[in-house]
């Protein structure tokens, strides 16, 4: 039932005998706002027809950025308000002016679906809660159509094992559940049935799992096709990004000191792949050409300086410690004072305190008003690793050339998506005559044309 029907429903009488809400205020002898008696109209209509345990999308209307309606069910129905409880567990009351708030869920967002072409709510909500109810069951794959969507789990799931490869080894997408497996079979049979190359796109933003992804389709490529050895070698230790050991052994003590660094050892974000040295490298040696390059480059000795306090400050943030306290009935943490904490502050030139605060807690804005909320210790883990990841380096590249090349990566990547989830899909359709309700889509094609696409499009000017 979509928006439409209870709009329509309007006006209408509640039909089980029950006096409505403004009936009631009348016999009652008090009168309301005439805005409010539409309202008020509009939720004994819902009450009427929303009963405990009903699922509704609530539309918070907080303000905040990127929001998009809630799921909830319905605890309550009673006396002209709605109780509902809503995904993350908090409890809302529905007054009648806030009537329009609150619209129902289609069944098949009620517990998901395999395939969100399947969805009757089709929207960034619908979607949102879909693949969020699934991963709260641990299931990380979903469909939409033909297209594999993963959340990462950061856990690893017993879902990758042999017996694994063979349930999903020769069969058609969607005769089993989602599976990164399940692609990677549709790309060998694909391959073998049209004796062609075939191409599996991975996108996702960092972190996303891509390489996790790709790596478990080259393990299944790998089984099915016999051909383990140099696939298996793929699985060795791993180090972080090659310029901190680089760093490490390149600078002089004088400069580590400088720095508070030490060897690469002492740090957490260099020992999690249990290696810190890598056949055929010698650090020291491509320390001495990284310098050499970035003279060439024309980087001042202030700006290689100023890189190497950041590179510096990301170590020492790695190795910061937190206590769980509690605050106010809420799971909180503080950061563990210490040498790495006022080094990595020194070197981001930071107060200390508000490094500690920006760590711990989390501010949102929402109307004019600023909240602050404590970070669990988990929570706040994660705030640090996401503040050190790449993210801060592709911000600084933001707005040039290499930013306009992503974006016309992504571009593509979502005509892909239009084009295989609702134009070709459309065109099936209609040449089998298929009776279908015609998909309303945002095709993206003009801003590829713009790009690079029409004679004078963007890339050629900047040429
Ligand atoms: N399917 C999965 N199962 C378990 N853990 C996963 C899975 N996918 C990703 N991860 C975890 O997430 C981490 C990051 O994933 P990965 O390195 O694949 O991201 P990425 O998208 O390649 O990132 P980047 O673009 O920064 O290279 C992995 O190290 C792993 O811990």
């Amino acid at each position: 039932m979509g928006e439409e029907t209870l709009v329509g429903a309007e006006g209408e009488e509640t039909g089980d005998g029950q006096k409505s809400m403004t009936e009631e205020m009348k016999t009652n002898g008090c009168e309301c706002p005439e805005g409010w008696k539409e309202n008020i109209r509009r939720l004994s209509y819902r009450c009427t027809t929303l009963i405990q345990g009903d699922y509704v999308w609530l539309d918070l209307k907080s303000g905040r950025e990127f929001e998009v309606p809630i799921g909830a069910v319905v605890k309550l129905c009673d006396s002209g308000q709605i109780q509902v409880t809503d995904d993350e567990g908090n409890e809302h009351w529905i007054s009648p002016q806030n009537a329009t708030n609150i619209k129902p869920m289609h069944p098949t967002s009620i517990h998901g679906v395999e395939d969100m072409i399947r969805l009757g709510d089709l929207n960034e909500a619908g979607i949102l809660r879909n693949l969020l109810i699934r991963y709260r069951e641990k299931l990380i794959y979903t469909y939409t159509g033909s297209i594999l969507v993963a959340v990462n789990p950061y856990q690893l799931l017993p879902i990758y094992t042999a017996d694994q490869i063979r349930l999903y080894t020769n069969k058609k997408i969607g005769e089993m559940p989602p599976h990164i497996f399940a692609i990677a079979d549709n790309c060998y049979f694909n391959m073998q049935r049209n004796n062609r190359d075939q191409c599996c796109i991975i996108s996702g933003e960092s972190g996303a799992g891509k390489t996790e992804s790709t790596k478990l389709i080259l393990q299944f490529l790998a089984a099915i096709s016999g051909q383990h050895s140099w696939i298996e070698q793929q699985a060795c230790d791993e180090r972080n990004y090659h310029i901190f050991y680089c760093m490490l052994n390149g600078m002089t003590a004088d400069e580590k000191k400088k720095l508070g660094l030490s060897r690469a050892g002492n740090y957490t974000y260099l020992t999690m792949g249990n290696c810190t040295t890598c056949d055929g490298r010698d650090d020291m040696k491509e320390y001495s050409n990284i310098r050499s390059a970035m003279k060439v480059l024309m980087f001042t000795e202030k700006e290689n300086w100023e890189i190497s306090k950041l590179l510096a400050a990301i170590l020492h943030m790695g190795n910061l410690r937190y206590d769980a306290r509690t605050y106010d009935n809420l799971d909180a943490c503080e950061v563990v004072r210490s040498p790495h904490l006022t080094t990595s502050a020194a070197l981001l030139e930071v107060d200390c305190k508000d490094l500690m605060n920006c760590l711990t807690s989390r501010t949102l804005i929402t109307r004019g008003e600023t909240v602050s909320t404590p970070l669990s210790m988990d929570q706040a883990l994660d705030v640090r690793d996401a503040f050190v990841k790449p993210s801060p380096y592709e911000i600084l590249c933001r707005c040039s050339f290499e930013q306009l090349c992503i974006n016309f990566a992504n571009e593509n990547l979502q005509q892909f998506f239009v084009r295989h989830v609702f134009k070709l899909e459309q065109e099936e359709y209609n040449l089998e005559h298929i009776n279908w309700q015609h998909i309303e889509f945002t095709d993206n094609q003009d801003a590829l044309d713009m790009i690079a696409i029409k004679p004078m499009n963007i890339i050629s000017l900047i040429d």
